[in-house]
Order: structure tokens, then C-alpha cells, then sequence
């Protein structure tokens, strides 16, 4: 019996990678500064939470040791730890979400994505006039850098009066399209999408987001839970079409099934919120059967907090999900694996709404094998060919398992 479940706490770092400095991300770290500002108070907000960050299911696991493996420190010192624990740094260019989940699946991102400029316009005008001309719209809004919640501040009535979808981009590879579900239709802006999707092909942009929103005014506008990624299929088959060609089935919980543009996802699973998420993939769980992949992302972490730079949200989302953990924990059979992980860092002490590049946990409990240290691995593909193996499924060629050093003997 062997089942495999992998958890993404979306953007949760554990401190700068290595290449860092080429990111201008030298010293970040989403871990360690929110778990910082907690214990110096800065973590309060009055009816969400307040004190030093508490997360005592993940750090029993190993989430400390993890950290301090990711900052090249000794682990001697720590209490000894009840899962596996580790860091991996990324070999993909990009800190983005498709690269960090395809390298955790065992596929690094070779090449350069395309990406605009911070000029304003942003887009080329070639690529605004033919939205404009073959969707028959009346013009496009923004076209700038954004943060997504402040656009829409900014230029949702403008939307709403004129029908113009409001158009932008962030450091990482993405035309985001935010539009009214209701005064533009949300049908209409998933077509918009799936439009622009071909039209930035050549420019080799990752992926095209759909960013509905509700609310008559800037005071109350709000995303939706409607967003939808349109991105381009991975570069090679990844962990999840090699699960699925051994017999297995792959649950996508969440974000899951867009990311891998609905390649190898036999079941795609989608749930508004890290509790419905979490509720979701214990579902799937339960459901899951000898080979099979759970494979679920925690997408609030990053969309409402590290983005929005909001550290008690962060802080508080952590604990939530703390809390939830043992129920996860008390479904392991023998045979199982859970690995929990990150696809990038987003430091909510950090300048600017962007990702930041970062060492990510690899933390698990897998129960028959012992737990202990997987030491600093140099690329996520480590975890994607960890689970191949437990799995029994023939390895890939960028990763490398650390399985054998968790076997009882070891
Ligand atoms: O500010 P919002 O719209 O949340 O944008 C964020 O979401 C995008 C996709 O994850 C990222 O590129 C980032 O810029
Ligand atoms: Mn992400
Ligand atoms: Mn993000």
C-alpha cells in the first residue's frame, strides 16, 4: 500500500535561496519575518489574533530544523523532531507558481518566460490592439503593473461605466484580466482569457488570469473565488502524468488542475478558502487508493496575504492551518507520505506586492519510515522523484530521491 499526498502552502518560504540577490531578494524571508514580527507584537489584530506565532503541529513535524537547514544552521540544538525535514532551493528561473509546482512535480522550467515591462503602457501595442479588435471591446483599462486589489480600487467604476476589462501584470509572467461577474459576465471573461491565452503564446507569457469581482464601488469591491489560470502545459510530462500512466489516479485540489493547464489531473477538486481546501483533500484522502496523488495547493497564503503584504492575516492563516494539521496527520496509514511544501516565497515584510525568492520547507511525516533530516536539497524536483519512488513508479531525470535515507534501517 503506498499513497502519496502533497500539501503546497502557497507562497510559505523559509528563508533567501541561495540566488537571491539576483532576485534583489537577499534577506528575504516569509517564515522567519512573520514569525519575527509576532513575537514583537507586530503580528496583532483585534479579533483575528494576537501573540508569537504559534504552529505547534508543524514545528513538532520539523518545520523549525527546516528553517534552519534553509539558513545553513545546526539543527543539533532543536528537540527532536516527530516527520522528515528539510529545505529545497529552485533550479527554475522564475519564482513564480507554475515553475515552483512543475519542479516540485519533477519538471524544472528550462527556459526564460516572457515578461512585460515595468513602463507604462506595459503591454506591446500590438498585442492590446488585436484584444481589443477581436473581442470587440470598447478598450482596455490599465495596462500597467498592479497589485490586483488596488487596481480594482482604483479603476472598477471606470470599468463598470465604460465596459473596458481592466488589463495588467505583476514581476511575474501573467496577463491578468480583472472584469466585473455581473456588469461584464463572468462567461465572457473566461472567453476574453481563453482569447488573449493565444494571442500572448508567441510572447511566451506563462499564464493568462481571469480575476472576476463583485461590489458596486471601491469601498466594496470584491475577488471572487471564480479566478481562473490559463497556463501552458508543462515542458515535459511531470510527476502527475507519470502517476496517472502507472494506474494511479491524481486528485487536484485547488488551483492544482489550472497550473498544470488539466495535465495528468484525473480529478480536479476546487474549494474557496484554505479550510474548504483543507476539508477537500481530506476528503480526498479518504478517497484516495494504492498509487494514488493528492495534490492540493493552499492558494490564500499568497493571493490575500503575502501579496496584500498583510502579516496577522498571514500569521493567522498559519495557525488555522496548524490547528487543522492533525487531522491530516491522524488519516496516515502505514504506506502513506505526506510532504508539505512551498512553490516560492511572498515575505509579507518585503517591499512591493512581488514573490520573493526563497528556500521551501520540505517537511512530512511518512509513517514505517523514520523520520530525521533530508538536509538541503538543490532543486524541488528532489521531493516530485521522492514520491515516484515511494510511489514505485521509474524515476525522472531531474530529481533525486531522498526515500532511501528515510528507510528504517537507514
Ligand atoms: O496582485 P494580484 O492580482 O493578486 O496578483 C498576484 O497574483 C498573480 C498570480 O498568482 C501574481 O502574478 C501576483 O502578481
Ligand atoms: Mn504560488
Ligand atoms: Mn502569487
Amino acid at each position: 500500500m503506498a499513497r502519496a499526498f502533497l500539501f503546497v502552502l502557497d507562497s510559505f518560504g523559509i528563508g533567501h535561496a541561495p540566488d537571491a540577490a539576483a532576485f534583489a531578494n537577499e534577506g528575504a524571508d516569509t517564515f522567519g519575518h512573520i514569525a519575527q514580527a509576532c513575537a514583537e507584537g507586530r503580528g496583532d489584530r483585534p479579533g483575528l489574533r494576537q501573540g508569537p506565532l504559534l504552529l505547534p503541529h508543524l514545528r513538532a513535524l520539523g518545520l523549525s530544523h527546516a528553517a534552519a537547514i534553509a539558513a545553513g544552521h545546526d539543527v543539533a540544538h532543536l528537540p527532536s523532531a516527530t516527520g522528515f525535514y528539510g529545505a529545497a532551493c529552485e533550479t527554475s528561473r522564475g519564482k513564480d507558481t507554475p515553475s515552483g509546482h512543475w519542479e516540485i512535480a519533477g519538471v524544472p522550467v528550462p527556459f526564460d518566460w516572457g515578461y512585460f515591462p515595468e513602463t507604462e503602457p506595459t503591454f506591446p501595442r500590438s498585442l492590446t490592439d488585436a484584444i481589443v479588435e477581436k473581442a470587440a471591446l470598447p478598450g482596455i483599462l490599465g495596462n500597467c503593473h498592479a497589485s490586483g486589489t488596488e487596481i480594482i480600487a482604483r479603476l472598477g467604476e471606470e470599468h463598470i461605466r465604460t465596459g473596458k476589462p481592466i488589463c495588467y501584470t505583476s514581476a511575474d509572467s501573467v496577463f491578468q484580466i480583472a472584469a466585473h461577474e455581473e456588469h461584464f459576465g463572468l462567461e465572457r471573461l473566461y472567453q476574453l482569457c481563453e482569447l488573449v491565452r493565444v494571442l500572448v503564446d508567441p510572447l511566451n507569457i506563462g499564464r493568462v488570469i481571469a480575476r472576476p469581482f463583485l461590489g458596486e464601488s471601491a469601498e466594496n469591491f470584491e475577488r471572487t473565488a471564480n479566478r481562473r489560470d490559463y497556463a501552458v502545459p508543462p515542458p515535459e510530462p511531470t510527476l502527475l502524468d507519470r502517476v496517472e500512466a502507472a494506474g494511479g489516479r491524481v486528485f487536484g485540489i485547488g488551483k492544482i488542475g489550472d497550473i498544470f493547464a488539466h495535465q495528468g489531473v484525473s480529478e480536479v477538486r476546487k474549494a474557496a478558502g484554505n479550510m474548504a481546501l483543507f476539508e477537500a483533500s481530506l476528503k480526498a484522502m479518504r478517497e484516495a487508493r494504492d498509487g494514488d496523488l493528492v495534490f492540493a495547493n493552499f492558494v490564500d497564503f499568497d493571493s490575500l496575504y503575502g501579496h496584500r503584504r498583510d502579516v496577522p492575516g498571514y500569521a493567522a492563516a498559519l495557525e488555522a492551518f496548524d490547528r487543522k494539521l492533525p487531522e491530516a496527520l491522524t488519516l496516515l496509514q502505514e504506506g502513506d507520505m505526506l510532504v508539505l511544501t512551498a512553490d516560492h516565497g511572498c515575505d509579507p515584510t518585503w517591499s512591493g506586492s512581488d514573490h520573493t525568492r526563497e528556500c521551501v520547507p520540505v517537511v512530512g511525516m511518512a509513517p514505517g519510515l523514520r523520520g530525521g533530516s533530508v538536509g538541503l536539497r538543490r532543486t524541488f524536483a528532489d521531493m516530485g522523484e521522492t514520491v515516484a519512488e515511494h510511489l514505485g513508479i521509474p524515476r525522472g531525470p531531474h530529481g533525486i530521491s531522498f526515500l532511501g535515507g528515510l528507510a528504517p534501517d537507514a
